[in-house]
């Protein structure tokens, strides 16, 4: 927790919609005047594509089935817990990229499945804006959400996460069907262990359901719209949410549990922008005051 120099942290696996979220975010810095820093989780992974190959062969060979993106080791944790905590201390960092693609390496000039180097983070900023995996992770040798002072997770129901990993990494990586469903399927003991105990350390978890058929996600012709889903809103603690305002504001929502509201899909990005705004500009204001 950092009141001069705030972290909010936005959590979810591979596909989840972390990036998209993103740009609301931006949009609530823009409106607000807010200047953000901004640290992508994948750029604390620890190997770089060629070497993950390599680590994950040799780990095979050796028994171990469960390595993955997703398992802690296969991250730079302790050095993304030391970025959140000099911020919080400083509001200073560094961080690099994981460059994906054809147009990420345009954009970094650095080839796909390669890093880019460390540069600092903008001397001055309002706060630190995460995006990734692992934001809240607590484990025997981190605490990152202990450090960090909002955190959102994005949590579609699964066959989506996996319907959108897929689509998104054929469009825009160039992998198969095959080849994500294997990673899909060599992730899973990390999904479980590594990944889903972050949304119970979230303050406030947006889960997208599909009210369209989803059973076999390895077939869908295309990521159901926002018109053909639902988005359950869960707050850790409802204290202090002004319920019946959100369900006055969102048409088409509805309570479903005392701490749980449930939106028309296409009504995401106007349900984050007022429940957000609000705690956001809490944040910095209690930053400026410190
Ligand atoms: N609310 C949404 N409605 C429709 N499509 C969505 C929504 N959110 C995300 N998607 C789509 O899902 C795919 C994955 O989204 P995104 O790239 O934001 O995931 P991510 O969590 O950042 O993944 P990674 O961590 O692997 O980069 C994209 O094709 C995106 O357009
Ligand atoms: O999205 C991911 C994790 O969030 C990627 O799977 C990870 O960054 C590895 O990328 P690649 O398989 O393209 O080298």
């Amino acid at each position: 927790m950092s009141k001069k120099h705030p972290i909010i942290s936005v959590v979810g696996s591979s596909g989840a919609g972390t990036s998209t979220v993103k740009s609301t975010f931006d949009q609530i810095f823009r409106r607000e005047g807010i200047k953000a820093v901004s640290i992508e989780g994948d750029a604390f992974h620890r190997f770089n594509r060629a070497d993950m190959k390599e680590e994950l062969q040799n780990r095979y060979e050796s028994g171990d089935q469960g390595f993955s993106h997703f398992s802690y080791e296969a991250n730079e944790l302790k050095e993304l817990e030391r970025v959140f905590r000099e911020y919080g201390e400083t509001g200073k960092g560094k961080t690099r990229h994981y460059v994906h693609d054809d147009a990420e390496a345009e954009k970094y000039g650095t080839p796909p499945g390669h890093f880019t180097d460390w540069s600092e983070f903008d001397s001055q900023s309002d706060l630190l804006f995460y995006e990734g995996l692992h934001g809240c992770v607590v484990n025997d040798e981190v605490n990152l959400s202990a450090l960090a002072d909002l955190k959102i997770g994005v949590v579609p129901v699964i066959n989506l996460e996996w319907i959108q990993k897929i689509h998104r990494d054929r469009a825009s990586r160039g992998y198969t069907t095959e080849a994500v469903t294997d990673v899909i399927l060599r992730r899973m003991h990390a999904y479980v262990h590594c990944i889903c105990p972050q949304f119970t350390e979230t303050d406030i978890n947006f889960q997208r359901v599909p009210v369209v058929d989803t059973s076999n996600p390895f077939i869908a012709r295309w990521i159901p719209t926002a018109d053909e889903s639902l988005v359950v809103i869960r707050f850790k603690n409802p204290r202090g949410i002004d319920f019946p305002y959100l369900t006055s504001m969102i048409a088409g929502s509805w309570m479903s549990r005392a701490n749980s509201i449930v939106i028309p899909g296409n009504k995401q990005d106007l349900a984050m922008q007022l429940i957000l705004t609000p705690l956001i500009e809490r944040l910095v204001r209690e930053a400026q005051r410190a």
